[in-house]
């Protein structure tokens, strides 16, 4: 079976396309194929499917074989893919992912795509829907106990569950530690993915992040949005924030609640998974 890998400010993606429905366990092939010894070596696997309602679909694994709902680095990746190998022919079209439709515009240049921007929608602040395991509203600036450590956290649902950490200074070994902990943390009955945050001005942030299925990662597409989103509605930035994380840089813009997310989509080889 044909593959690609490719990149989004780093976070690294394997992308499929299994329309005809030739595997039978992506977990499987995701452990496979993601090992960086015994595999390719990626943060995850992208799988192209037919949709009966929209453009195409998408689902997208984690290393560790864990299937996630929605991935923002791997979207983008993934729209690449389709409009370089002719499955889309267009420069907007609609992604269906297991976390709802979501809007791609294509940046081209020289025939090919540059940057993608995506409509990634509304945070859902629910708990229930997070999850998170309390009685309160919202879990906005709200105190937990990590290993006798006291830390401020802020959650959403967008895609996937994100958890937001303001920080001084961004410390790679306290993403690390504290970044395990928060994910396994008893009150996230579905784990977290952990964003630790630093808010350089009202335009300008840095975000390191902890990612449920695979750890640490160069970037996170919904967990930099995410961070971008509650920075903004705690009112430490403005609705337009450049993200800057280890692996590169996006772009965030929020209006009316709604999270679009740019960003670059980088192909690094392509060939051929044996038996597969
Ligand atoms: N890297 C992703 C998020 C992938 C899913 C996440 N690890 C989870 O299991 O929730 C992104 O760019 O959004």
């Amino acid at each position: 079976m044909k593959f690609w890998k490719l990149h989004g400010a780093g976070n690294d993606f394997i992308v499929i396309d299994d329309r005809e429905n030739k595997v039978n366990d992506y977990s499987y092939l995701a452990k496979k194929v993601c090992h960086r010894h015994f595999g390719v070596g990626a943060d995850g696997l992208l799988i192209i499917k037919k949709s009966d309602d929209y453009d195409c679909k998408m689902l997208y694994y984690n290393c560790d074989g864990s299937q996630a709902k929605m991935c923002g680095n791997g979207i983008r990746c993934f729209a690449k893919f389709a409009y370089e190998n002719n499955i889309v022919d267009k420069e907007n079209f609609d992604v269906e992912t297991l976390a709802g439709t979501q809007q791609i515009r294509l940046n081209i240049l020289n025939g090919m795509v540059d940057s993608v921007k995506v409509n990634i929608g509304k945070p859902n602040f629910n708990p229930k829907h997070i999850p998170v395991d309390t009685n309160k509203e919202k879990f906005i600036n709200e105190d937990i106990i990590v290993d006798n450590k006291k830390i401020n956290i802020s959650t959403v649902l967008l895609g996937v569950p994100h958890t937001v950490v303001f920080v001084d200074e961004i410390n790679k070994d306290q993403v690390l530690k504290y970044g395990e902990l928060i994910e396994k943390h008893n009150i996230f009955p579905q784990n977290t993915n952990v964003n630790f945050v630093k808010v350089i001005d009202e335009e300008n942030i840095v975000v390191s992040t902890w990612e449920r299925g695979c750890g640490y990662t160069l970037a996170c597409g919904t967990g930099i949005s995410a961070s971008a989103f509650i920075a903004n509605y705690l009112g430490k930035t403005s609705n337009k924030v450049n993200v800057v994380s280890e692996g590169g840089k996006l772009f965030i813009e929020i209006i009316d609640d709604i999270v679009y997310m740019q960003g670059p989509a980088v192909k690094i080889c392509e060939g051929i998974l044996e038996g597969i």
